[in-house]
């Protein structure tokens, strides 16, 4: 399903935005910048795509944005409110993330990670309720893993362990997502089984997820938000980002920009390195 209609301008007064870096810079090692000045708003309801080249800068972006990380200029507001003043919890129940495939714990099954994504949502005691299992189990049903819930998490090829992430990440209910590469490890089949799940929870979640396919950006962002050396390159619809320049200046290959007349999106055909 296409989803490149802009959401609609915020009215004066209207909700705040639901993520918003103001002049974002951040850099692991002092003096080794990674973001400078990044200006990023994302209103509630978009879908937007973080694409670059590798290392510019798109993951750390995205950790900033979960308020995993602190930026060392500028600062980062979700819901409105400065993230590095909510607790981990708040977070929680605000963002949702799903990580670049990170190493299963030992022993863990399926059902034991997805039911972990619940745990902002727990009594004080810790203690899982009925309706918080059911959400977990739901999120597992979506994601197409429940056959999966009782493996351990060691024992499941890339593809299965990626589906099992999204499930933690949409058990966490919160109503924005970020998705660090959601199709790594996916074959073209499921590549798309993923991206029409998040299209459908992109109805009323707000998303941004960091692509590598340029093609997946145009036809299931509402707005594509290029980074080159930790600076923001080019943001704005799919039409007016995917161009032969942004190829070129971007991602630093030579190649043509058509248009998909059934999907109503721009698709590139790229030719060689510049
Ligand atoms: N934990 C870390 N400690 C030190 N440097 C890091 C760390 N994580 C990332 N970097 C560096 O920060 C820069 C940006 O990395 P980041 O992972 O944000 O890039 P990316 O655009 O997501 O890349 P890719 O497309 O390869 O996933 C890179 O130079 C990387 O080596």
């Amino acid at each position: 399903m296409p989803r490149n209609d802009p959401a609609p301008d915020a009215p004066a007064g209207s909700a705040p935005a639901a993520l918003h870096a103001e002049g974002v810079g951040f850099g692991y090692d002092a003096g080794n910048p990674v973001l400078r000045g990044v200006h990023l708003e994302v209103r509630q309801g978009e879908t937007v795509a973080l694409v670059g080249r590798n290392g510019c800068g798109k993951s750390t972006l995205l950790r900033l944005l979960a308020g995993a990380l602190r930026p060392t200029s500028g600062r980062v507001l979700v819901g409105g409110d400065d993230a590095a003043r909510l607790g981990r919890r708040e977070l929680a129940r605000r963002v949702a993330v799903l990580h670049q495939a990170l190493p299963p714990v030992p022993g863990m099954t399926a059902r034991q990670l997805v039911r972990q994504g619940r745990f902002a949502h727990r009594g004080v005691l810790g203690m899982l309720r009925d309706t918080e299992d059911a959400t977990a189990r739901e999120a597992m049903r979506r994601a197409g893993v429940e056959e999966l819930a009782d493996r351990p998490l060691e024992a499941l090829s890339g593809g299965e362990r990626q589906r099992v992430r999204l499930a933690l990440a949409l058990a966490q209910d919160a109503p924005v997502l970020l998705l660090d590469e959601p199709t790594t490890y996916l074959d073209v089949r499921h590549q798309l089984d993923v991206l029409e799940l998040v299209a459908e929870f992109a109805e009323r979640l707000t998303v941004v997820m960091v692509l590598h396919e340029l093609d997946h950006a145009a036809r299931y962002a509402d707005r594509i938000v290029a980074l080159r050396e930790g600076a923001v390159a080019a943001d704005g619809p799919p039409r007016e980002v995917v161009r032969e320049s942004l190829l070129r200046d971007v991602f630093g290959v030579r190649g043509r920009v058509l248009h998909d007349d059934r999907l109503g999106t721009p698709y590139c055909r790229l030719d060689a390195p510049v």
